[in-house]
């Protein structure tokens, strides 16, 4: 029997640095995420990094944290128990860190007699932070423990019509009567050392701001997130025909160190002021599940910032979370591979 695995990222158990320390452990201790070799990321992530991070995380946490749990955690839940009746086999609901394992999500399936299963990793563009882990960690998973289970994966969907739509619609839905001097799509940053490690064909060079990388559809772009970002933002704007001066592409959450995709989401929307822009909105398109770097870093950091440094209005727009159009795309998708 078929069944589908989806896969988020995850959140602590609670906003307590008790519980915000071994989630940030293993997050950072992965190796597609902090990518130096084991000493040295074990210096870095314990030596350094969880010194002070879980504090200032469990505080951050704290002020999204809802009654029933971590927002990323509860809306995911409720996206899958609207996509289960929509489906015509069994879904399971599984993280890549933190208690809902994608093990226990794979037993789940297996417990109802699931052996072709399709990991449905929760990222529109493709990142070895985000995508490649999820199934390089759910394949040593069957290897071990299910080897008699065959596994397919949904590729990013960074371009697919049906998750532009459901974009383009929330955007058009959350704009209704908003008259924006810009409107920003902010991405979950990474290293660009990052982007070179998943080309294959290993033709990066230097990036230069603001302009693609690679063309979609050749072999360098099939891994390349920058590039997804940009298309994915494309595709939206021409669907809402936004004008070129009415919109800009940034890159948030990024860690201290290596250089990070630019330009900055902080920098650029504090600077936005300053340059006349006072009425923004922000949508964020990498995440299709609000959680602390929507709702802190964005609705309530980027807010106050971009406040103090003189904006008007701002509008954080919502991810697409359990919308039923959306949940309707990911069930298609989930029987379009089952048929
Ligand atoms: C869009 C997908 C994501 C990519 C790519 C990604 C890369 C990446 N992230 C970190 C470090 C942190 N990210 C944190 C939170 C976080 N990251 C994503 C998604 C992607 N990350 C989400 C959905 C969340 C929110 C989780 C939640 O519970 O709401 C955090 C934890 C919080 C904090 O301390 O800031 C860290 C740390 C790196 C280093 C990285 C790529 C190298
Ligand atoms: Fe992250
Ligand atoms: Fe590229």
């Amino acid at each position: 029997m078929k069944g589908a695995l989806l896969i988020n990222l995850g959140s602590p158990d609670s906003p307590t640095p008790k519980d915000v320390k071994p989630y940030l452990d293993e997050f950072l201790m992965d190796k597609y995420v902090i990518d130096v070799p084991y000493l040295l990321r074990a210096l870095l992530v314990r030596g350094i990094i969880l010194r002070k991070r879980p504090e200032e995380s469990a505080h951050a946490y704290s002020k999204i944290w809802w009654k029933e749990g971590s927002p990323l955690i509860v809306l995911s839940e409720r996206m899958h128990k609207k996509v289960q009746p929509l489906s015509n086999v069994p879904v399971a609901l599984a993280m890549r860190y933190g208690s809902m394992t994608i093990e226990k999500g794979l037993q789940e399936l297996n417990d109802q007699g699931v052996t072709e299963v399709l990991l449905f990793p929760l990222y529109p563009q493709y990142a070895m932070a985000s995508t490649l882990t999820i199934l390089v960690l759910a394949e040593e998973i069957r290897k071990k423990k299910f080897p008699h289970m065959k596994f397919s994966d949904v590729p990013a969907f960074y371009n697919k019509p049906d998750y532009i739509k459901n974009v383009a619609d929330s955007i058009q839905k959350n704009l209704q009567g908003y008259d924006y001097d810009q409107l920003v799509f902010s991405y979950h940053g990474i290293p660009e050392r990052h982007v070179r490690k998943t080309d294959k064909t290993k033709s990066h060079k230097k990036f230069v701001t603001n302009e693609m990388c690679c063309e979609v559809g050749t072999p360098e772009a099939e891994f390349c997130y920058r590039t997804h970002c940009y298309e994915t933002t494309r595709l939206v704007v021409e669907q809402l025909g936004i004008p070129k001066d009415k919109y800009c592409v940034t890159f948030q959450s990024r860690l201290a160190g290596d250089k990070w995709l630019e330009p900055y989401t902080d920098v650029e929307i504090d600077n936005m002021p300053k340059r006349g822009i006072k009425k923004i909105a922000v949508v964020t398109p990498a995440f299709v599940t609000d959680c602390l770097e929507t709702l802190e870093e964005i609705a309530m950091r980027a807010k106050e910032d971009f406040e103090a440094n003189g904006g008007e209005e701002f509008l954080a727009i919502p991810c697409l979370n359990d919308d039923d159009e959306w949940c309707q795309t990911v069930s298609n998708w989930i029987n379009d591979w089952a048929k």
